[in-house]
């Protein structure tokens, strides 16, 4: 094995490629010979980026080229009281971010969930999506083609599903365009985000279909998925997990707490994330689920591209006589309380701080969980800035605690 400087010299040398270093050396080392080389070209010092705690072995399914780590500070907001399907708990939601005043504002939104006692959380579709585009010659092939894989779905379920011990085909929905074929399969996933598993699962399936009619595969993604880009098709269809969370607050909680009127703050929530997102076009109709989406994403090791799906949620917030009902329901949530980031070390004592860590028991009940809290989370963080909008607080707010 060589040490760091002798890996630097035959880098410098052309000896070896940057992406080779861990064929020569232990996965640190390795790192501190990029890490020197880097900083050179720069004309730069890494040196807190090479202060790590975890063992960059353990990164090695997760990153190339590894030369370090970025550290996000990460806080907590809760207690946060859910009664979810099978678990009514309040842990504390671990948030990393860099937006000052974020976690305070999620904060406030469990004191206020408390204060109500509780949210009501359900995950309502299961279905991570895989849709590749298969070449046709026209429309007329495009049909039997189609007709095809609704008469045989249980051999393309048969195919996908000997490919992983827990996930299950749930659906094929085809789409037909001019000479273009796509079949978006869904699959429950269990614990896993799944988007490995989808995919290999869905490879397979092409296969079959490959062979038995005349479309050929052009590609295993056809962008019908829609994986990590805005689309429509995910809010109205689903993508991952659906989940919704919900909350009654009575009329004097909300004064107290958020300082405006409940229908101040209902008045807010029409004019805001309804009418002003419809007019935007956008596909978000709330304040800021991204916020802790993206938040509770970075401490519990998810996808952090897989926001742009978690944006796609919908806040609804009603006066009633004597409390506010308020919901948010998040159409595509994508998340996994096993593999991909989530082994790592410290986003695996993220979901350890939920008690989300691992596989659940049935299977895919951890990752239903998951996806309650942080539409809770979620629920919290849109009452707390419909409070600070509603009272003019935002800016003052931002102005103490985000600078
Ligand atoms: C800042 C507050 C919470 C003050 O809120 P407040 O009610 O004026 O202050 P308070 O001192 O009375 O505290 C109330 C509660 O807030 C929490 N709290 C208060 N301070 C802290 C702190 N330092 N650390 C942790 N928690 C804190 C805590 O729960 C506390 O209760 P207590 O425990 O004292 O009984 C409020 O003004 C607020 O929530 N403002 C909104 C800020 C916000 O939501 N920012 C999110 C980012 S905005 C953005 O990114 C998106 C945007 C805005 O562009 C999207 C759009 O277009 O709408
Ligand atoms: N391939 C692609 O196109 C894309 C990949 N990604 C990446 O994919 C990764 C996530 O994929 P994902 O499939 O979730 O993870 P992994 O590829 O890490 O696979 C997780 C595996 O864990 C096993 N497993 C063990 N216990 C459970 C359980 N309780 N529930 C479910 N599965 C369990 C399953 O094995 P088994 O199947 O054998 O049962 C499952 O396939 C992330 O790193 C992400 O960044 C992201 C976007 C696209």
């Amino acid at each position: 094995m060589s040490d760091a400087a002798e890996l630097v010299d035959r880098v410098e040398d052309g000896e070896i490629a940057l992406h080779e270093l861990e064929a020569h050396a232990d996965a640190d080392t390795a790192a501190t010979a990029r890490r020197q080389l880097v900083a050179d070209d720069a004309e730069t010092t890494l040196d807190t980026v090479g202060e790590y705690a975890i063992d960059a072995a353990d990164a090695e399914p997760n990153i190339e080229n590894m030369i370090g780590t970025v550290q996000i500070p990460l806080g907590v907001a809760g207690p946060l009281p859910v009664a979810g399907e099978r678990a009514d708990s309040e842990t504390y939601l671990p948030l990393a971010t860099t937006e000052g005043a974020l976690v305070a504002s999620v904060n406030r939104g469990c004191a206020v969930l408390r204060a109500a006692d509780g949210a009501n959380a359900r995950v309502t579709k299961r279905a991570m999506t895989r849709a590749p585009v298969f070449r046709v010659a026209d429309i007329v092939e495009a049909e039997a083609v189609v007709e095809w894989v609704r008469d045989n779905r249980d051999a393309l379920a048969d195919a996908a599903e000997a490919t992983t011990s827990h996930g299950e085909l749930v659906d094929i929905t085809p789409y037909a365009v001019g000479d273009s074929v796509f079949l978006r399969f869904g699959y429950d996933t269990k614990d896993a985000m799944g988007m490995n598993m989808a995919t290999i699962a869905t490879g397979e399936a092409c296969e079959v279909v490959e062979s038995e009619t005349s479309a050929e595969l052009v590609a295993l993604s056809g962008n019908l998925c829609t994986d990590k880009k805005p689309a429509a098709i995910n809010a109205v269809e689903g993508r991952g997990r659906s989940v919704t969370a919900d909350v009654r607050i009575p009329n004097d909680v909300v004064e107290e707490r958020l300082h405006a009127t409940p229908a101040a703050i209902a008045e807010l929530n029409t004019r805001k994330n309804l009418i002003g997102s419809a007019k935007a076009g956008s596909l978000g109709f709330n304040a800021h689920a991204a916020n802790v989406v993206a938040a509770a994403f970075l401490a519990t090791g998810q996808d952090a591209a897989q926001v742009v799906e978690g944006a796609n949620a919908i806040t609804t917030v009603e006066a009633r006589e004597d409390e506010l009902y308020a919901s948010v329901s998040l159409a595509s949530l994508e998340v996994g309380t096993v593999g991909g980031g989530t082994k790592l070390p410290t986003q695996s004592e993220g979901l350890s701080v939920l008690g989300l860590r691992g596989g659940g028991d049935p299977p895919g009940a951890n990752a239903d969980r998951l996806a309650e809290v942080i539409a809770a989370g979620a629920l919290a963080g849109e009452l707390s800035l419909l409070g600070a909008l509603a009272s003019r607080h935002l800016s003052s707010a931002h102005a103490e605690l985000g600078r």
